[in-house]
């Protein structure tokens, strides 16, 4: 087996590992999110997840390889997630090695709470150690963007949110893409990310 196979091979389970780890979670209802993994920076090349699959489902046909547009450079009938200029823009504007996104109810309702702020800032919080953050002021910082339909407009969106420190963006009413120079640091980001919004809503619903 060739170095660049087994490379492929390594990141393709490694992915497929996150996904059902974030399945086992319930993340991602009606085949809804998609996980893409960096295999090459220049060119940039990806795994990202089949469109319109059952996502809790672990196949062969899950992922498949993408160039830096996004189209697929594998001999499939397989597509490519919807999303995947989601991903793209990312790898292009930041460190990331591995993208998550997914639809969960705190995420949107989040989202729908703080849309005209649009952002929403966390502080006093233990978990903000999960970015690497160790001031005891320390603060993360999701901006909140709309869903556009058109989805390179919506990449467009999110790509410009970018900035140090940012570690995922909230699309309204849809869902949030998080990433980490690694899988094991997007899966942290994003679990991370999630933790904070349900305990913001449940301390919400104790109206204290
Ligand atoms: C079925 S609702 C979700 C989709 O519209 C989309 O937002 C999504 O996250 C999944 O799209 P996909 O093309 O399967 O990657
Ligand atoms: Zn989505």
């Amino acid at each position: 087996m060739s170095t660049t196979q087994a490379v492929y091979d390594s990141l393709w389970s490694e992915l497929a590992d996150i996904k059902d780890e974030l399945a086992a979670r319930d993340w991602f209802p009606g085949t809804s999110g998609n996980l893409s993994i960096k295999v090459s920076h220049d060119p940039l090349r990806f795994l990202v997840t089949a469109s319109g699959r059952d996502k809790r489902k672990r196949t062969p046909e899950d992922f498949l390889l993408v160039n830096e547009q996004s189209q697929s450079i594998e001999q499939t009938d397989l597509k490519p997630s919807a999303e995947t200029v989601l991903h793209q823009r990312i790898y292009e504007k930041t460190d990331a090695g591995c993208s998550l996104h997914v639809h969960t109810i705190s995420n949107n309702i989040i989202s729908e709470l703080y849309a005209e702020q649009a952002e929403i800032t966390f502080q006093n919080q233990e978990l903000i150690k999960a970015f690497n953050i160790w001031e005891e002021d320390g603060s993360i910082t999701i901006p909140i963007v709309p869903n556009y339909a058109d989805l390179g407009q919506l990449a467009e969106a999110v790509a410009e949110q970018i900035r140090p420190g940012i570690k995922g963006v909230l699309i309204r009413n849809h869902g949030i893409t998080a990433w980490g120079r690694n899988g094991f640091e997007a899966k942290k980001h994003l679990e991370a990310l999630e933790f904070l919004f349900e305990y913001h809503l449940r301390l919400k619903q104790l109206n204290l």
